[in-house]
Formats: C-alpha cells, sequence, structure tokens
C-alpha cells in the first residue's frame, strides 16, 4: 500500500481552509501534517513532511505564498483569487529554474484554479464554446457579502474566455447604445465583456452567464448552495498536482475539458 500523501493547509482558518481541513482529514490517501494562518511563516513548514500545499488565503498575500512554497520544495494547489497574467508567469518561471535538472519523480507543480467546482468549471466551458454563436454576452456573478474581491475570478477568467472566443470567430464590439447616467450602472467591463457583481446575505458562490441573439437567449448559470461543492475538485486537484511538474491554470486542464 502506498503511504498517504501529505497535505499541508495554508489559510486553514478560513472558510474554505476550514473546509478543506476537514476534506483532507476525511480522505483515506490523504494526511493533514500542518495548518497555516496569517500568522505564521512558511517556515514553519520544516519538518512536516508536506509533499502538497493547498493554498486558500487573499489575493493580496497569495504569490508570494507560493513562491515560498515552491522553495520550500512543495507542489501547491492554489484556489485564491487576484491572479495576473504576470504573477502567473512569474510562477512560471521559478517551476521552470526549480525544476531544471529534476528527475521526474522531485519536480513541482502549482494548479491555480479560479473554481473548484464541477458546476462553474462546466459552466465556464460552455460559455467558451456557446460565446461564438451570440451578438451579446454578459457575466452576473453573485457571492456572499464577506467576499473580498469584485468581480470574483470565475467571472474574471469566464469573460476572458468569451473575448478570447468572440475575437477568435471575427465578431466585434456588441451591440449596445445605452449612455449610462450613473457611473458603474453597466458594470465592469473585462476585455470588452460587462461583468456585474452582487452581494447579498445568505448567498454562497454562484453565477449566470447571458448570451443573446434577436429572438432568443441562452442562460448558463452555476449555484454553489455550500463550500463542500468545492471539495471533490481540491482533492483532485491535490492528487493531480504531484503528477504535473510547472504551471497548469483551471481545474478545466485536469479534466480534460480545456
Ligand atoms: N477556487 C475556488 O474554488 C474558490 C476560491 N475562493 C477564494 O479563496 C480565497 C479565500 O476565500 P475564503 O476562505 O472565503 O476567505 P476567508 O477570509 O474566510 O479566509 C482567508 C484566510 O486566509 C488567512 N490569511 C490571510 N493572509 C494569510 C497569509 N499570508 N498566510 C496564511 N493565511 C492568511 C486569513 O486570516 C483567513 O483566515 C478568496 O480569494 C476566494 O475568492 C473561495 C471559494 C472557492
Ligand atoms: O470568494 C468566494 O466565495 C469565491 N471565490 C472564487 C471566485 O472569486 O471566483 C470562487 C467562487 O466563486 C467562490
Amino acid at each position: 500500500m502506498t503511504s498517504p500523501l501529505a497535505v499541508a493547509v495554508i489559510g486553514a482558518h478560513g472558510r474554505m481552509g476550514q473546509a478543506v481541513c476537514d476534506a483532507v482529514e476525511g480522505a483515506d490517501d490523504l494526511t493533514l501534517v500542518a495548518q497555516l494562518g496569517a500568522d505564521d511563516s512558511i517556515d514553519a513548514l520544516a519538518g512536516s513532511g508536506a509533499t502538497v500545499a493547498v493554498e486558500f488565503t487573499v489575493p493580496s498575500a497569495t504569490e508570494e505564498n507560493v513562491h515560498a512554497l515552491i522553495d520550500a520544495g512543495l507542489s501547491v494547489v492554489v484556489g485564491t483569487t487576484g491572479w495576473a497574467d504576470e504573477s502567473l508567469d512569474r510562477v512560471r518561471r521559478h517551476l521552470e529554474e526549480r525544476n531544471a535538472g529534476s528527475d521526474d519523480g522531485d519536480a513541482l507543480g502549482v494548479l491555480i484554479a479560479p473554481n473548484f467546482a464541477l458546476s462553474a468549471v462546466l459552466a465556464m466551458t460552455f460559455a467558451k464554446q456557446a460565446a461564438r454563436f451570440f451578438e451579446s454576452a454578459e457575466v452576473v456573478e453573485l457571492h456572499h457579502p464577506n467576499k473580498v474581491d469584485a468581480p470574483s475570478g470565475t467571472a474574471l477568467t469566464t469573460a476572458r474566455h468569451i473575448a478570447e472566443a468572440r475575437a477568435a470567430a471575427g465578431l466585434g464590439a456588441m451591440p449596445d447604445a445605452t449612455q449610462t447616467q450613473v457611473d458603474g450602472a453597466r458594470g465592469a467591463v473585462v476585455d470588452g465583456v460587462h461583468v456585474h457583481a452582487v452581494r447579498l446575505r445568505g448567498l454562497v458562490a454562484h453565477e449566470e452567464i447571458l448570451l443573446g441573439n434577436p429572438g432568443e437567449q441562452l442562460t448558463i448559470r452555476t449555484d454553489s448552495f455550500d463550500r463542500s461543492s468545492f471539495m471533490p475538485g481540491v482533492l483532485l486537484a491535490v492528487r493531480e498536482v504531484v503528477r504535473r511538474p510547472g504551471l497548469t491554470f483551471g481545474l478545466d486542464q485536469v479534466l480534460d475539458l480545456g
């Protein structure tokens, strides 16, 4: 029998961190060896035996944590939002330097996913597939009011995928004759796609992608009613990241949906 994969959780006292600790403890093939909070240094992992870290913290801390975890010799699964292209490039380069000359078994991986819920991953995939067939597309994300960032990482990724698909299909700007009377009335604009953020007590994490043509509409909707929805994806990522040297962005890559 192979020994369980040793997992450290960074941001362990947060909403997602706590759920991840419980999920890891409930998995026969994983063992929880460290739980770090905001006041702990990554150096505290020395001697823990951790092979993989799961990182759910805050956008302002996540990149620094990931570099420190690579330096500490761990593969990393990241759910924290706020990843710009330049940050992803820095992590990709760091991994290339760290993995140069390593045996396959020693090479490190980092898997960053804006959303680990299967329904959300599929919604993003379907939106990307549908985008080229519609004149109009807008994204509405709806979350609990304790969320620190807007728009959500999922909505940003969805909008970017829609914009890429439209550009590849040669579609121009979307029809929109509106003159806004109040700043922000039409939401944020991400690569030409309008994105609207709702914060409402009682919600967890939800997104609607609205696609319109003359006389018809396609609505793609994903709802996470509970943080348990993210756990199968997080655990899958933990098991996969040790087999995937380098940077992987999006759970769709692991599910062969990319
Ligand atoms: N990818 C996905 O599927 C999901 C991603 N998220 C994202 O995960 C992040 C965390 O979300 P929540 O758990 O709801 O937030 P939260 O606010 O409940 O938890 C964040 C935790 O990180 C801790 N923290 C802050 N700086 C730290 C540092 N330098 N080192 C260690 N811990 C630190 C905080 O003290 C807090 O306990 C957000 O960016 C959120 O958007 C949330 C849900 C699903
Ligand atoms: O903060 C949250 O709760 C969530 N954050 C992620 C995001 O910003 O996309 C994923 C999910 O929407 C929940």
